[in-house]
């Protein structure tokens, strides 16, 4: 059933940000982006309707826990998906030429002008998507050679140049390094260096430092920043919003399918009008307020639905502490754009919002 109490104003879909920017900024917009799980009877939406921009030189992330759809939305865009599922809605990606496709309805033997090319792919773990029988070195080439056709020697002196661009030291030497030779920092550098090598106008990192210790996921982190200056895009998935805070611009906040907020960083940050948003950002470690010895940091009670039992009304109000018994239960929320051009997913977001996510969570877990 759809909402009929409406808080605000209401917005079908999420297409509708107070942006003044040009649209020609724009790579790649999704819009109503739905996964599809099976058929007939058994049918289950993974993905439920996201909508979303990706700009030249802007990072926008995905933010959730896990199981939330991240992953099947970046891998929708790629066309990756597993057999069982299909999609609706569109996807639709301005290509260098400046003609405009539907990703999701091109044939398959277009994908390959697509992935790589227009669209380079970071993954979390490096040595699932590297090839272990082969150097590093001729994993970099082989971009060159099948996308742009260049020679055995050219194309490995341009896979030398990108083990410099990612921050490779030796790399004349490294090339000839097989993955498990490399630590797994070296690795992750060795993937970006691939999802880069063609010049791709976006860049999808999933996780892309989810398996790292913290100081190389700061430097990875960094890397990936030095590469968005130019006239890139990027799409950034993680569960950590600690890590989403230093590389985003744009953040869409997703729970059990859904997105559930979305605005600037900064907005997200300081002034969440989701509860799940305001209890993410509350179970972030902070450097300016030091965790107590032994106190543990919040955490949001209970865990993300399964697809099976989507609970009625907002799919978060089991776990929300501003839940309202006959209306969050009962009335599916729809998403509302605020004053400030973010969007949100919440019946009664006006009444809760904080002026200042901050000082929610100094009160402590009272969300
Ligand atoms: N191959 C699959 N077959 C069936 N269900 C799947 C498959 N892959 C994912 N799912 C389900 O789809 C939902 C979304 O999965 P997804 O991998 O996109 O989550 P995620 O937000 O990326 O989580 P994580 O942080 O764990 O990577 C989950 O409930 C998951 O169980
Ligand atoms: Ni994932």
């Amino acid at each position: 059933m759809q909402t009929e109490i409406s808080t605000g104003v209401m917005v079908p879909g999420a297409t509708h940000h107070a942006d003044t920017r040009s649209l020609d900024d724009t790579i790649l917009r999704l819009e109503k982006l739905s996964v599809h799980l099976g058929a007939g009877d058994h049918a289950r939406t993974v993905v439920d309707e996201v909508s979303l921009t990706i700009r030249a030189g802007e990072c926008t992330a995905l933010v959730g826990e896990s199981g939330s759809g991240k992953s099947l939305t970046s891998l929708a865009i790629m066309r990756l998906l597993p057999s069982s599922m299909h999609v609706s809605g569109s996807i639709v990606l301005r290509r260098q030429s400046g003609a405009q496709v539907n990703v999701s309805s091109l044939p398959r033997s277009e994908l390959t002008s697509i992935r790589g090319l227009e669209i380079g792919m970071i993954f979390q773990e490096p040595m699932t998507s590297l090839n272990p029988l082969l150097t590093v070195g001729e994993q970099i080439s082989e971009m060159f050679m099948v996308h742009r056709g260049e020679s055995r020697q050219v194309a490995k002196n341009h896979a030398e140049e990108m083990l410099v661009r990612v921050g490779i030291p030796e790399a004349r030497a490294r090339l000839a390094a097989m993955p498990h030779e490399l630590s797994g920092g070296m690795r992750q550098r060795v993937m970006i260096a691939i999802a880069i090598a063609c010049d791709p106008r976006i860049v999808i990192a999933d996780e892309p430092t989810t398996a790292l210790d913290v100081t190389i996921q700061a430097q990875i982190l960094e890397t990936l920043r030095g590469l968005q200056e130019r006239s890139r895009g990027m799409l950034f998935v993680s569960h950590d919003l600690g890590v989403i805070a230093e590389v985003a611009d744009r953040v869409h906040v997703m729970y059990a399918g859904q997105v559930v907020e979305s605005g600037s960083v900064g907005a997200i940050l300081l002034r969440a009008r989701h509860p799940y948003t305001m209890g993410l950002v509350a179970s972030v470690p902070r450097i300016d307020r030091p965790q107590p010895r032994g106190a543990a940091l919040y955490s949001i009670p209970g865990r993300v639905p399964e697809l099976a039992r989507m609970p009625a009304g907002c799919r978060f109000h089991p776990r929300c502490a501003h839940a309202r018994a006959g209306l969050c239960d009962r009335v599916v929320p729809q998403i509302e754009v605020t004053e400030d051009g973010g969007e949100v997913r919440c019946l009664r977001w006006r009444e809760i919002a904080p002026t200042d996510t901050l000082s929610a969570s100094q009160r402590g877990s009272a969300l």
